[in-house]
């Protein structure tokens, strides 16, 4: 066919004659001489010589150069959340290539489906695979052109095949971690090789799409409902996946790019509830976040706090304002309110036993009676049986039964109710009859007056010689008490302590005025009633004698008791017994709590342990403010504006004077000032100091202490400082009347506050002879002032009082001196100051009152 010789073919080629006579040779072929002639068959013979020597595909069925692998591999990092948490993900693309004579060559080969390869790989892709491409002609070209130029020629033919399917890429080896999704979440996923269940259109074989093609539709449509299947079980799957937080990715499924968590972006704003005081703990934890961040807060804005530290509402709303929440501010009482509100106090009355105190002078037989009661009623019945003092005790006799508060004398019984606690039903007031009316039985009548509790007389000492009742009946009929036989309410009872006489006779008049007052309680309803005295044992911890004055207190009640809360561990008696329940009116030593609460705080049963606690955490931190707020009321210059918010206003006032003869006529005058509108009540009133007693009567009724040329004593200065009561002395009479009548007309004179604008510390003094004395000064707080008054303290005592002469800042003459800064003072008339001493700048500020 055809007449070339090796001669021509060696030009055609553009190679020399020899070399081509060679390679001929070398490929098997017999041609010795340029004049030979070569075949097609030979062409194709030395053609596939040259391809294998040169690493080509010489052989049809050797197929590993009949197809074109490209791969490429990115990889990315990502960040996840505000941490910064790295994700480093790798994606790896790999194309294969296929001839199409190859494809052409196998006999009943699908065509590919143009759609498949498509669904394989994106866009972005297949340009890369067309540059990729056009790289492996070049290489490919110019392979040839070096060896022949009908390799070359060869070459490019395939070249440019594979050029035109570039369209039709054909992918047969499975692709195994490549998962190229043109969505860029995908990305997201690291790398894993897909499960099958997870396999979707893009990761299925594409002989299955080609076979669609072919329409075996029938059996495509049963495999694709398996695939169906299949992806929706792998859709599961991967959901599960996600689920649990896994970081394997692949599939649909995973082309979402969630992992387990979602991280917010934005920070989430809270509503925290602020009550009028909370711990730092619990205000992190209301916030979701750690005490530390808090302390961290606090820090920042110059408060020094503790996680167990109780802050004010004020100062929790800044923290949590700062903290980027919202604040809501609860009212102070409002988780008590809560919880007191829940117990229910509902059900059928029974009458309750009276509770009784004993009081009266010194030595008139107090002890004496509450003794021979105890000893007659209590311990008589127990053969043998340990009494034990616990500050309370219960008798029960033909008459019924009576408790009696086993402290006698009114400074327990005002102390008592000096925290709010009523629980006395009955005084019994002893009055020895061969002493007759003292000074303190007087007391003794004035503190039950001012609790409003009903009194019986116990007239002791009658088995003594010389008693005149007419006098004792006659001297306390002067202070009020006036006997039935004299047409007055109270009964009078001759006792003997030491006899027993007349003891059945008192415990009977006891249950006359109980019948009167109707002492009802409901012992089905939840144990609540007043702590009568509470200490701390050394073996059992805080342990508390309670009264209970309603309902049932039971053994593992949750108890709340002033500041203290705790679940009831064991019950014991006035008889060292252990008991399981106490009923109302019954008084009972109870262990558990987490402190000791103090004598006159009320005790209740609750039913959740943690209100419990938050209630007595609250009460500890509200405790001095409510305390302050309730005696407020109490000051001379609140009066007018209580005025009208009760029907009659009252003064309540505690005087006590020099002698008696001063004592007489203010009282006299004070009472005489009472109108319609304002009643002027002297609760108390004696001859001598301030007691520790007087003040606590104060605080319990709400009194204003008025001291006559007399002073206070340590304990009460004490009760009055802690409690902030009114204190007042006077030593003229008119200027007495004159306040109290002011107070009531609401023209008691404008109130000239002091607020203290600075402080400064002596460093240094200095003498001039001109000048006299100068302080060379620190100002420690606030600012000094030029035309402000100024005290100089030492040892925090005032020692003078007067005006700045001058303040200078080295040489200059200044009008004010900030906290911080070294500055020198000279005080008018005052060359005695020290180093140490405080110069205190203050303002007075007049507070204007209100009609
Ligand atoms: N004769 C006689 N003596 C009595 C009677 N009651 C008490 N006494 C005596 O009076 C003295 C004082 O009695 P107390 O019971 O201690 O009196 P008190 O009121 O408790 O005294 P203080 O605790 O100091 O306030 C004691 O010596 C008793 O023995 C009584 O009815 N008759």
């Amino acid at each position: 066919m055809s007449d070339m010789t090796v001669k021509d073919f060696a030009v055609k080629v553009g190679r020399d004659v020899p070399r081509l006579l060679e390679q001929m040779k070398e490929a098997g072929l017999q041609h010795a001489s340029e004049t030979d002639a070569v075949s097609e068959e030979d062409k194709r013979t030395l053609l596939n010589f040259l391809k294998k020597s040169h690493g080509g595909d010489g052989d049809e069925s050797d197929s590993g150069k009949s197809r074109i692998t490209l791969t490429r591999k990115t990889r990315s990092r990502i960040k996840t959340g505000e941490r910064g948490k790295t994700i480093e993900v790798q994606v790896r693309k790999k194309k294969t290539y296929v001839k199409r004579s190859e494809e052409e060559d196998k006999p009943k080969a699908p065509e590919p489906k143009h759609s498949g390869p498509r669904q394989l790989v994106g866009d972005m892709a297949e340009a890369e695979a067309e540059s990729k491409a056009r790289d492996a002609r070049e290489a490919e070209e110019k392979a040839a052109a070096e060896k022949a130029k009908a390799a070359e020629e060869a070459a490019r033919k395939e070249a440019e095949q594979a050029a035109q399917v570039e369209a039709q890429k054909t992918p047969d080896v499975p692709v195994p971690e490549l998962q190229i999704d043109d969505t860029p979440a995908s990305e997201d996923m690291p790398p894993a090789p897909p499960k099958e269940g997870r396999t979707d259109r893009r990761t299925a074989p594409p002989k299955k799409s080609a076979a669609k093609k072919k329409g075996r539709r029938d059996d495509e449509e049963d495999r694709g409902d398996r695939e169906e299947r299949k992806r929706g079980a792998g859709g599961k799957k991967a959901k599960r996946a996600e689920r649990r937080g896994g970081r394997r990715g692949g599939g649909a499924s995973g082309g979402n790019g969630k992992h387990g968590f979602q991280k917010p972006t934005q920070p989430i704003v809270r509503e925290v509830s602020i009550p009028e005081s909370i711990s730092v703990a619990d205000l992190a934890d209301k916030m979701s976040i750690k005490a530390n961040e808090v302390i961290k807060a606090m820090f920042n804005m110059g408060a020094a706090v503790t996680i167990n530290q109780t802050i004010d509402q004020d100062t929790a709303a800044i923290v949590v304002e700062e903290m980027g929440h919202k604040v809501k501010l609860v009212k102070d009482d409002a988780l008590e309110t809560e919880m007191l509100e829940g117990i229910s106090y509902e059900g059928d009355e029974i009458t309750r036993s009276p509770v009784v105190t004993v009081m009266g002078h010194v030595d008139h037989g107090k002890t004496s009676l509450l003794d021979y009661i105890r000893k007659a009623k209590v311990a008589t019945g127990e053969a043998g049986g340990i009494t034990q003092h616990i500050g309370a005790y219960h008798v029960e006799d033909e008459h019924g039964g009576v408790t009696f508060l086993d402290t006698p004398g009114h400074a327990a019984f005002t102390a008592m109710r000096a925290r709010g606690a009523q629980a006395t039903d009955v005084v019994i007031l002893v009055v020895a009859a061969d002493d007759g009316v003292m000074p303190q039985t007087v007391e003794a009548i004035e503190h039950s007056k001012a609790a409003g509790v009903p009194m019986v007389v116990a007239v002791n000492k009658t088995d003594k010689e010389g008693a005149d009742f007419d006098r004792i009946r006659n001297e306390l009929s002067q202070h009020g008490v006036i006997s039935e036989e004299w047409g007055g309410d109270t009964q009078f009872v001759h006792v003997s302590a030491k006899t027993g006489d007349g003891i059945e006779e008192l415990l009977e008049a006891i249950q006359l005025v109980s019948e009167v007052l109707e002492l009802k309680a409901v012992p089905e309803a939840p144990g609540k009633g007043v702590v009568v005295e509470s200490r701390l044992d050394k073996g059992r911890g805080p342990v508390a004698t309670v009264l209970v004055q309603n309902g049932t207190l039971k053994k593992g009640d949750i108890v709340l008791a002033g500041l203290h809360y705790g679940r009831v561990r064991a019950l014991t008696n006035e008889l060292a017994q252990q008991v399981d329940e106490v009923g109302p009116a019954m008084p009972v030593e109870i262990q558990g709590l987490d402190g000791t609460p103090d004598a006159g705080d009320d005790f209740m049963v609750v039913a959740d342990e943690k209100k419990a606690r938050e209630v007595a955490n609250f009460r500890q931190g509200k405790y001095r403010e409510v305390r302050l707020a309730r005696q407020q009321k109490a000051k001379l210059e609140n009066m007018f504006s209580q005025m009208g918010q009760d029907e009659v206003a009252k003064v309540n006032i505690v005087l006590k004077a020099d002698v008696q003869g001063s004592l007489e006529a203010i009282k006299g005058a004070l009472e005489e000032l009472s109108t319609s509108e304002v009643e002027v009540a002297v609760v108390s009133s004696g001859v001598g100091g301030i007691t520790g007693t007087d003040a606590n009567l104060a605080l319990a009724s709400e009194a204003i202490v008025v001291g006559f040329n007399v002073r206070a004593d340590a304990a009460a200065r004490e009760i009055i400082e802690r409690e902030g009561l009114d204190l007042r002395y006077y030593s003229v009479i008119y200027q007495l009347i004159d306040e109290v009548k002011q107070a009531m007309s609401g023209m008691l004179a404008p109130e000239w506050k002091e607020e203290i604008v600075g402080v400064a510390e002596v460093r240094d003094v200095f003498r001039a002879p001109k000048i006299g004395a100068i302080a060379g000064c620190m100002v420690v707080e606030g600012s000094v002032h030029r035309n402000k008054k100024i005290r100089v303290l030492r040892d925090d005592v005032v020692i003078y009082e007067g005006e700045l002469e001058s303040l200078r800042r080295y040489k200059d003459d200044v009008q004010e001196v900030r906290s911080g800064v070294e500055c020198g003072i000279g005080v008018k008339n005052y060359n005695d100051v020290q180093v140490g001493d405080k110069i205190e700048v203050f303002d007075q500020v007049k507070v204007e009152r209100s009609l």
